[in-house]
């Protein structure tokens, strides 16, 4: 695997001081939010946040990303950790597609079946960075900010502990009501 990274720089934001690295994998750049302790911690917060222009930086009300990011960068940044961002846009369909995702959904069509009707799968995600990731930073034992069993299985399956799973459970709102409610009941989050 050809990841190119970066030197760790200070990130001061609103929720509190982090330390900021990034990586590159082909066409894909993540970044590793870390709080100013990180080090120092023997299991440490960790979230995997999947990009969403919409929701992350123009606020839409259609899914619970935003919600999400704000509830883990403030979490962390109190309790200490590291959120990993992980640019992998639309579940990895990317935008020009997720927007047409969107334009099904406005039809009647669910997160999913607005997928499939594309031709992706439900969930087309590779987190094959966050093992780089996990292991560039020496990560053996975390508690996981998630709903998604998937990614606990996968967190599992690289051998590392979870020792805690802290939900990432926010306010609904009657535009991502059917998307939460697709997630818990057809793709398995826990809500
Ligand atoms: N294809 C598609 N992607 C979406 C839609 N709504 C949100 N997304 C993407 O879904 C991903 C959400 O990722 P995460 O925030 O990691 O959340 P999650 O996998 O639901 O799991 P947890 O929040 O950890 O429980 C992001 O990549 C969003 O861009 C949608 O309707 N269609
Ligand atoms: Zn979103």
């Amino acid at each position: 695997m050809n990841i190119q990274i970066s030197n760790i720089a200070k990130l001061p934001t609103k929720y509190g001081k982090f330390k900021i690295k990034a990586y590159k994998q082909e066409n894909q750049e993540h970044l590793a939010i870390m709080s100013e302790d990180f080090e120092t911690l023997d299991s440490p917060y960790i979230r995997i946040h999947s990009e969403c222009l919409t929701g992350d930086t123009l606020g839409s009300l259609k899914c619970d990303c935003q919600n999400q990011l704000d509830l883990s960068l403030k979490f962390i940044s109190l309790n200490g950790g590291l959120v990993i961002y992980h640019r992998q846009e639309g579940r990895n369909i990317g935008l020009v597609n997720k927007v047409n995702a969107y334009a099904l959904q406005d039809l009647g069509r669910n997160t999913i079946e607005a997928n499939l009707e594309l031709g992706f799968k439900e969930d087309e995600r590779d987190y094959s960075i966050v093992k780089y990731i996990f292991e560039d930073l020496g990560i053996k034992k975390l508690k996981l900010i998630t709903n998604n069993p998937k990614k606990i299985e996968y967190v599992e399956s690289l051998g590392i502990n979870i020792v805690e799973r802290i939900p990432a459970i926010t306010k609904s709102n009657k535009y991502n009501e059917g998307y939460i409610s697709t997630k818990k009941e057809q793709m398995g989050h826990m809500f």
